[in-house]
Parts: C-alpha cells; structure tokens; sequence
C-alpha cells in the first residue's frame, strides 16, 4: 500500500525539524572525503564533503524517504501508474532508456518496443543522411541540422549538443532557433546554406505557438531565396506526439514520434534529443548517453540514501529548503561544454516543482522548489560569487567538475594547466564557502562560511556520463517532488501568459492590458 502525504503530515519530517543543525564546516574537517561519496552511475560520483551532515541527520532524512515511500513512488512511476495526477497520463521518460526494463502496455501498444522502434528508425535516418543517400532537394549532401523548438523541446537538446561538440566527430554541425523574437529566426537562416541544411521542426504538442511562427518563418524566408529547384519541405523533419496536428501532415521529409507520456523537460532521451543528436555525432553516441542515463536511472532505485547519490541530492535539498529557509540554489559546473545545462535544469527543477497545491490540487502550506541559476567556472566567479560568498542569503550550491578536459589540448603557464586551474579553482571555492575566513579588523573582508555545496564529477564529460548526470537530476527533481507530494509533471502555471498573449493579439485584451500593449507598438 502506497501512501501519498502532504510533508508536514509526517512524523519523520516534525523528528527532522527538532533535530540540532549540524555544521558544514564541522562535517568537512571531521571526515576523509572519500567516505562521503556515492557511485551515481555513467561514470559518476556524487560528493557530499562540503554538506551540513552529521549520522543523525542522514538516519532522519532515511526516515523521511522510507514514511514518504520515496522509492516505492519510483517503481510505481516505472510500472507505469498514471503519476501525472494533473493531466491523467502516465510518466514514462525512464523507460526511453530502458531497454532491460518492463513492458509498459497501454491500450494494446508495448510503448517499451514504440520508443525502441523510434530509436531504430532514428538511426536508421540519420545514417541514410550520413552517408549521402537522402540529400537536399538539389542534390547537395546535407552538413547542418538546424531544431526548431521551445522549452523541453529545445533546451535540453541544445545543452546535450554543446556538451558533447567538443568530444566526437560532428557529423552535421547543429544550430538551434527557439525563440520567437525574429532576430533569432534570421540570425540562424543567415548562417546556413540552406540547400544543404536540414531543419526538425520538434513540438510535443504541435500547438506551440512559437514553434509554428518559427517553422514558418522558415518557409517564408527559404521562399524568398528563390533557390532552383528547392522544395524546404523536402528539408525538414518533424518530431511530434502521434495524437499532435502535425503527426497528421505528411509534406514533412520524416515523422518521428514521442506520446503524451513523455513530458517536454523530460524529453531529451527521446525522439526530441535523439534525432539532433544522432544527426550530428551519430546514432552510437546517442545510444552512449542512453547506457549513462540508464545506469543512473537503475542506481536510484537504492532504497539506502547513502547508496543512491539523486535520492540524497533530492533530500539534501529538502532539508535546505523546508528546514534551513534557503530559497535558491545555483548549478555550478565547471566545464565549458556545460554552459547550457543550468538553463536546462532551470526548466526540469522550475517547472517540475515550483509549485504551490499537492499532486490532488490542495494547497499546501511548506515551502517547494527553489529558484534555480548558474554559470560555467571559472566565468561566474568574477561575476555573482560575490552574493554567494558574503551575500545576506545563503545559497546551496552544486558543483560539477572533471579531471580531463575533452579537447586535450593544454599549455602551463606559471607551472600548471589551465585544466589544473580549472580545477584548483573549483576546489577552492568549496573549501572558501564551506570554511570561510575571519577578519575581525575589516567586516567587509570578513567570510563566515557554512555555505553548503555538493560535487558530481567524472573522470571525463563523455556521452555516457552526460547521460548519467541528465538523469541525475531528472531523478532528484521526481524524488523532490514525491517528498514534497507534488505532481512534479504538469505545468499549468505557463497556461495563464499564453492565453493573455492570444488575447492581445486578436484584440480580446481588458482596457489596461491593451494600453500597456501600445506602448510598445
Ligand atoms: O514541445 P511543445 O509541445 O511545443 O512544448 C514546448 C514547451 O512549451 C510549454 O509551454 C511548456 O512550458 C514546456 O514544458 C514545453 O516543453
């Protein structure tokens, strides 16, 4: 019997709010750091060193995954229970990546073997793209894959491709236009060849407004090249859910599907990650991604929190949110080829559980998800480190680091790497937040440290462990919001704009709404 209860209901969460709060920087010179880590799959581990953690806080936070029945959640979720109270669907991104797992039947249809057959077909595209066997509408062999899409059907994509561009051969060069601003639109179309461009047009729904500008802002400026004998729909693809407008339109060169159980931030293992990135690096990298994703997936079905690295992180972040007050926490990843994935987990953790009712629609009284920023280090350093180090509030933070750079390429300067500084920076700045440094005579020099952060790191940023680190954090958001008893998979809070929007432009806005409008027209 599975139980589903508002936090404060609990008994393990009023134990935990008694309990004396343990010191960061006690924890972080008592202990041999290696003892606080836990394998998170892919490649990766997951270090709680910098954390305010003590055995009797780690036996409570058990205590509150085992009453909230965090993990039982996660294997109802996998079989394929409907855990999207909001919109009745089911919740089934893991089993993307889940080759080895059940079947999931819905109305006759193995949706394990659909997302597997997606995949095939997939591969098998992009392949035929590789070697030249499908070319542009004027013969020419396609180099750039361009997605057009918004939100989870593009920033998860687009982090994943930055992340990897470095490491292996790009097969097709990819681009991205997402935004409805035009300046978007054009400065990408201007960029390319188009005869030799491929576009995938991606929307789950196939109702996104900006998505559809896009597309035919496309056409409209492909049209207006007037180039010989070129046919743009004969230059783009579609992916979409199989009940969407667009499953329907058969111009489109290829159609490949997701359905409703796959929500857009949740996307990227799927068909709306997989064609971009079996396009540009090859179906095998992708499947690479799919193997780390997978292993993390399996390592957060441990029921200890102290081997399950997402189910700690989620719990870790609990304990800041509801007991601490912390109100943001920043995602910190020292690597270039992430300079998109905190926009990513903007949307996965924002979206997921910024919410204020249960998973049946009551309100709650606890505070849920934290606002979410970051930036690569070393760059964020000489930016908003400041407030972080001797701000008024206190943010956790979560670093991300790697022993080896992906290109290889170095040179010393002043007698070490830039890899190595890279890194020494990194560590310094968790002993710097953790410890602090006191001077009494100048305040304004004054560190008081006890500022908590977590690290994930790897040997390397390889597709397998970008996988691991993708559902790393789809896994701790899911496990935030089981504690919290959210429906942590509807996203209704960005319905009201979008209606407001339509209003405005079909002239149905109140009086004020439409003034303001003026203003800027
Ligand atoms: O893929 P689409 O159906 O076009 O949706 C694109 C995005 O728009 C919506 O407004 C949601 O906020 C996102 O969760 C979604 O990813």
């Amino acid at each position: 019997m599975i139980n589903f209860h508002d936090l404060h209901t609990l008994k393990s969460f009023q134990a935990l709010k008694t309990l004396p709060i343990p010191s960061v920087a006690d924890n972080f010179t008592a202990i041999h750091v290696e003892e606080q880590n836990i394998d998170a799959g892919g490649g990766l581990t997951y270090n709680y060193s910098a954390k305010g953690v003590n055995e009797e806080l780690l036996e409570a936070l058990q205590a509150l995954a085992d009453e909230q029945q965090v993990i039982d959640k996660y294997e109802l979720l996998l079989s394929g229970e409907m855990m999207n109270t909001g919109e009745k669907r089911k919740v089934l991104h893991h089993l993307t990546r889940a080759q080895q797992a059940n079947d999931v039947i819905h109305e006759g249809t193995n949706l394990r073997q659909f997302y597997h057959h997606e995949q095939k077909r997939i591969a098998e595209f992009a392949q035929r793209i590789h070697t030249g066997e499908i070319t542009g509408s004027t013969d020419k062999k396609i180099t750039t894959v361009v997605q057009v899409g918004i939100g989870g059907s593009d920033l998860g994509p687009r982090a994943l491709y930055l992340a990897l561009q470095n490491l292996y051969l790009n097969k097709l060069e990819a681009k991205f236009i997402s935004n409805v601003d035009p300046d978007d639109a054009t400065a990408i179309i201007e960029s390319c060849d188009l005869e030799r461009t491929l576009f995938i047009l991606v929307s789950k729904s196939g109702t996104t407004q900006e998505t559809l500008a896009n597309q035919n802002f496309v056409l409209q400026a492909a049209k207006k090249q007037n180039i010989l004998h070129y046919d743009v729909m004969k230059h783009m693809v579609c992916v979409t859910s199989q009940t969407s407008p667009l499953a329907k339109d058969d111009r489109y060169l290829a159609s490949f599907f997701i359905d409703d159980f796959i929500g857009g931030r949740y996307s990227s293992t799927s068909a709306v990650g997989g064609v971009i990135l079996s396009l540009a690096f090859g179906a095998e990298v992708f499947e690479e991604l799919l193997i780390g994703a997978a292993e993390a997936d399996s390592q957060a079905r441990e029921q200890s929190i102290t081997e399950n690295a997402a189910l700690l992180d989620a719990l870790l972040g609990v304990y800041e949110r509801n007991i601490k007050n912390y109100a943001a926490t920043a995602i910190l990843p020292y690597s270039q080829a992430l300079s998109r994935f905190p926009a990513h987990l903007q949307q996965l953790d924002m979206e997921s559980n910024g919410k204020s009712v249960n998973r049946d629609g009551q309100a709650i009284s606890y505070a849920t998800g934290p606002v979410l920023f970051g930036e690569p280090g070393t760059n964020g350093q000489h930016s908003f480190y400041q407030l972080l180090h001797q701000g008024s509030d206190v943010i956790p933070l979560q670093f991300i680091g790697f022993t080896h750079s992906q290109c290889g390429v170095d040179y010393d300067y002043e007698a070490s790497s830039s890899q190595k500084k890279l890194n020494a920076n990194l560590i310094a700045q968790i002993a710097a937040f953790a410890l602090g440094h006191t001077n009494n005579e100048n305040m304004n020099k004054n560190f008081e440290g006890g500022r908590p952060a977590s690290l994930i790191y790897a040997q390397q940023l390889t597709a397998r462990a970008l996988g691991a680190l993708l559902a790393h954090y789809e896994n701790k958001v899911m496990f935030q919001g089981f504690i919290w008893n959210l429906n942590s998979f509807d996203q209704e809070g960005v319905q009201l704009g979008k209606v407001l929007a339509n209003d405005i432009l079909h002239g149905n806005a109140s009086s004020t709404v439409n003034q303001l409008f003026q203003i800027i027209q």
